[in-house]
Formats: structure tokens, C-alpha cells, sequence
């Protein structure tokens, strides 16, 4: 099995994009009469997109937030949920890709490796968008699209991603999203302030990110606001619900409860 492999077989097949579940995603079409008897398929044409039979219609939710906004511990507690399954964020395969650790290596010299980790870091998130499930619905950690959104963006802006490096990861990213159909119903925010954020990575304690200083975690929740709130920046990928969370965890808790059939029924938005 290959690093990034492991989801089952990925069966594709290609349909015209009609985008009615986002700006960046294709509705769901009528199903083609297939007989792919379980191997995988691809097939173009057109201006098709690449898309998989069974997995498209699945509910796909995306918690979005800053880094240590707590993200992993809202994925925890719905995981208790039968018929979901949740997707944290592969950043074990971040910190070790053959025995390199591409996140420190970036935070150590972003200029020099901040390709290299957001290389991977789409790869994993595609990887991720494209896994199958028995479940209904898939509830993810971010997704290919705050990693080229914020992440890659906030590298770029802040002057310590080359222009080349940039340009080559945006061709990537913009193949995949008009090639590959990457349905998502609904993104959930977990907004907190940055100085939440850092009180919390301090707490979390993971050793690369001990070099984060709270100037890093304002642009990324710039990004994120100008991104998901006031909309300025590039097309929301599905509708979004904000769920303030600076609160403790009891409180936060409580909320998820309080939004479960709302984010449960995020397909009916
Ligand atoms: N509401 C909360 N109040 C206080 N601490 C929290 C809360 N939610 C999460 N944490 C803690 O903050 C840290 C980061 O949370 P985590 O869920 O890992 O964030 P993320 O996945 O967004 O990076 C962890 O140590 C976690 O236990
Ligand atoms: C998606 C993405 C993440 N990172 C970094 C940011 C953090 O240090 C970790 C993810 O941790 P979190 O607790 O899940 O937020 O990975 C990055 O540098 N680039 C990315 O695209």
C-alpha cells in the first residue's frame, strides 16, 4: 500500500460539472448504466470531471478553523455518531514522510520547504477527499481547499513562498478541482480568536509548532475570516456554519450538540 493509498478502490467515472452543490463542486449526476465490475475506471470526455459513483453521494462536512481552534476534539465527539465516520487531518504522514518531517522542515525554512510540505499536504488532503466509507456521512479535518486557501496563500503573501513555487502549486491545485469532482455539503467554523489558539497549541504542546508565534496565528485567521466570513477572497466550495468557539470545553460540547441536526443535515441545505 502506497503512503497515501489505503482508501479502497476508487471507482471514477465522468459527468458533465453542473456545480449546484458549490462554486467548486459538481452537482450529483444521473448515474451512467456501469459495469466496471470493480475495477477502476476512468474515463473523460469533454469538459467532464472525474467523479466516483457511490462515494459522490455521501455527505461530506469540513471543520475548518485555526490551528488548535479545536478542530480534532469536535471530529472526536461526533465520532461517537453512528453513520459518520471522521477524517482528521494526516498530519502524521506531515511529520513523517519516509522518515523526513516535512512540517518542521517548513517551519524551520519556509522559504526553502514550504513546497515541499504543501506538495504533500494536497496530495494527502485529495488522498482524504477521495478515501470511501461505509458511512453516510463523512465529516472531514479542513480540506484541500484551506490548505491552498489559508496555508499556501498565507506562505505566499507573507513573502516566504517564491512566486515559482507558487505558481506550480496553484496549476496543481487548479487541475485537481476542475478535473476531480471534490463534493463538499457543508463546512462547519470553529471561529475563535488567535490568542485562544495560542493558548491552546502551548497547552497542545506538538513539538514543531513550538516555534508558531501569535503573529502567524493572526494571519491565518485573517485569512480564514476574509475567506469564510466576509467572503471576500475566493468562492466558498458550500455553505457555511460559524460556531463560535472560544469557550470551554463544556460549553463547546454543548454546542456541537445544539448544531448536531443542523450539521447532520447538511445534504438538505
Ligand atoms: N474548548 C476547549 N477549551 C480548552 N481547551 C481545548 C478546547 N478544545 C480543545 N482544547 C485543547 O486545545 C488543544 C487543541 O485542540 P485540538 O482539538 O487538537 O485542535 P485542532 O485540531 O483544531 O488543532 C488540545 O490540547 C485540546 O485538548
Ligand atoms: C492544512 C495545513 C496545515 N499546516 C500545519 C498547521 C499546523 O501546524 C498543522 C495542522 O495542525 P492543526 O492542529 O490540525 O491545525 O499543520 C500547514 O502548514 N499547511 C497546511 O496546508
Amino acid at each position: 500500500m502506497s503512503a497515501v493509498g489505503g482508501g479502497g478502490v476508487n471507482v471514477f467515472r465522468c459527468v458533465r460539472p453542473l456545480f449546484n452543490r458549490g462554486a467548486l463542486s459538481p452537482s450529483l449526476p444521473t448515474l451512467a448504466a456501469g459495469c466496471n465490475r470493480g475495477r477502476t475506471v476512468r474515463t473523460r470526455s469533454g469538459a467532464g470531471k472525474l467523479v466516483r459513483n457511490a462515494e459522490d453521494k455521501k455527505t461530506v462536512i469540513c471543520i475548518e478553523g485555526n490551528i488548535a481552534s479545536g478542530k480534532t476534539t469536535c471530529l472526536e465527539y461526533f465520532s461517537k455518531t453512528s453513520n459518520i465516520e471522521v477524517f482528521t487531518e494526516p498530519v502524521s504522514k506531515w511529520r513523517n514522510v519516509c522518515g523526513h518531517n516535512p512540517l518542521a522542515l517548513m517551519y524551520q525554512d519556509p522559504e526553502r520547504w514550504g513546497i515541499t510540505l504543501q506538495t504533500y499536504v494536497q496530495l494527502t488532503m485529495l488522498d482524504r477527499h477521495l478515501s470511501s466509507t461505509s458511512a453516510s456521512v463523512r465529516m472531514m479535518e479542513r480540506s484541500i481547499f484551506s490548505a491552498k486557501y489559508i496555508f499556501v496563500e498565507n506562505l505566499f503573501r507573507s513573502g516566504k513562498m517564491p512566486a515559482v513555487d507558487y505558481a506550480v502549486l496553484s496549476e496543481w491545485f487548479n487541475w485537481i478541482i476542475t478535473n476531480i469532482s471534490i463534493p463538499v455539503d457543508l463546512i462547519v467554523y470553529l471561529q475563535t480568536s488567535p490568542q485562544t489558539c495560542h493558548e491552546r497549541l502551548k497547552q497542545r504542546c506538538r513539538e514543531e509548532e513550538k516555534v508558531i508565534p501569535l503573529e502567524y496565528l493572526e494571519s491565518i485567521h485573517q485569512l480564514y475570516e476574509d475567506w469564510l466570513i466576509k467572503k471576500t477572497t475566493v468562492p466558498l466550495p458550500a455553505p457555511i456554519l460559524v460556531i463560535p468557539a472560544d469557550h470551554d470545553l463544556q460549553k463547546m460540547l454543548h454546542q456541537y450538540e445544539k448544531n448536531r441536526d443542523r450539521i447532520l443535515a447538511a445534504d438538505r441545505l
